[in-house]
């Protein structure tokens, strides 16, 4: 199983190498805006899933909610660091 350290450290390293397989390197070169849309729509769709969906859903939602705000971390150059130090 996956953790958010994890897969940031692998988003992180993919981004790095400018993999051109990877939709991740796509994502963060679309810059902070796009990224910042897909946090957006992935944040209403885990609410919508928490209201009237089921457990699963919800955690399947909300897994692609904590993808995008690592992407939307990447695009701004943030690191786990530089957030953690705030909780
Ligand atoms: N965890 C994720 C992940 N979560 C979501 N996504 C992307 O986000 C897409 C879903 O977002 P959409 O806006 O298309 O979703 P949607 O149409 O609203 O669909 P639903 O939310 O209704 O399911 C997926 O098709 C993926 O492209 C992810 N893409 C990659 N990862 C992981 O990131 C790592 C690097 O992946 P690559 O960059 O593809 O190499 C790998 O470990 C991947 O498993």
């Amino acid at each position: 199983m996956k953790t958010f350290d994890a897969l940031f450290d692998e988003l992180s390293a993919k981004v790095a190498a400018g993999d051109p397989a990877s939709g991740t390197v796509t994502a963060v070169r679309d810059g902070v805006h796009a990224a910042g849309k897909k946090v957006v729509e992935e944040a209403a769709e885990s609410w919508m899933a928490a209201e009237h969906e089921g457990p699963e859903r919800t955690a399947e939602e909300i897994s692609q909610l904590l993808y995008r705000v690592q992407v939307l971390m990447l695009a701004r150059g943030l690191t786990l660091d530089d957030v953690y130090t705030h909780l």
